[in-house]
């Protein structure tokens, strides 16, 4: 689980809260407070997330994209910033057990739709992720 705390900004339209990325995980549920600021990136261009007090955000990680041999999809997302007032955000994150071999399930591959991705464990995403796709950088 992690906590995201934005600060108000002077320079909004110059700055990030959360760079484009994402989620390694298999899924991301996020709660955001009533501020607004995630975007995410399809047909070409940035979208808002308006928050909704009644409701989760859930992000497809790109575990579950290898895990559906890429039916769903991870999107990039990103947070933008404001000049008037901090914003927070809780993401909760699953990920798999590490010793589990990430790989999908038969009836997913086929002829039409073969394996998109190689067998891989958890840990080792991460440090991939870690090492050469950081949001922050
Ligand atoms: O603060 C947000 O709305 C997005 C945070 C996020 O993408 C993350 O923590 O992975
Ligand atoms: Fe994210």
């Amino acid at each position: 689980m992690r906590s995201n705390y934005y600060p108000p900004c002077q320079k909004p339209d110059l700055n990030l809260g959360t760079g484009p990325h994402c989620d390694p995980t298999s899924l991301t549920i996020l709660h955001q407070d009533n501020v607004g600021g995630l975007e995410v990136f399809y047909d070409e261009k940035w979208h808002s997330i308006s928050p909704n007090p009644q409701a989760f955000v859930v992000n497809i990680g790109d575990t579950f994209m290898a895990l559906s041999n890429g039916i769903y999809m991870s999107y990039l997302h990103r947070a933008v910033v404001n000049s008037k007032v901090p914003r927070i955000s809780l993401a909760f994150f699953l990920c798999p057990k590490i010793d589990k071999m990430v790989k999908p399930p038969k009836e997913l591959i086929c002829e039409e739709n073969p394996r998109m991705y190689p067998d891989f464990t958890w840990p080792s995403l991460l440090e991939f992720t870690q090492k050469h796709y950081r949001a922050d950088t």
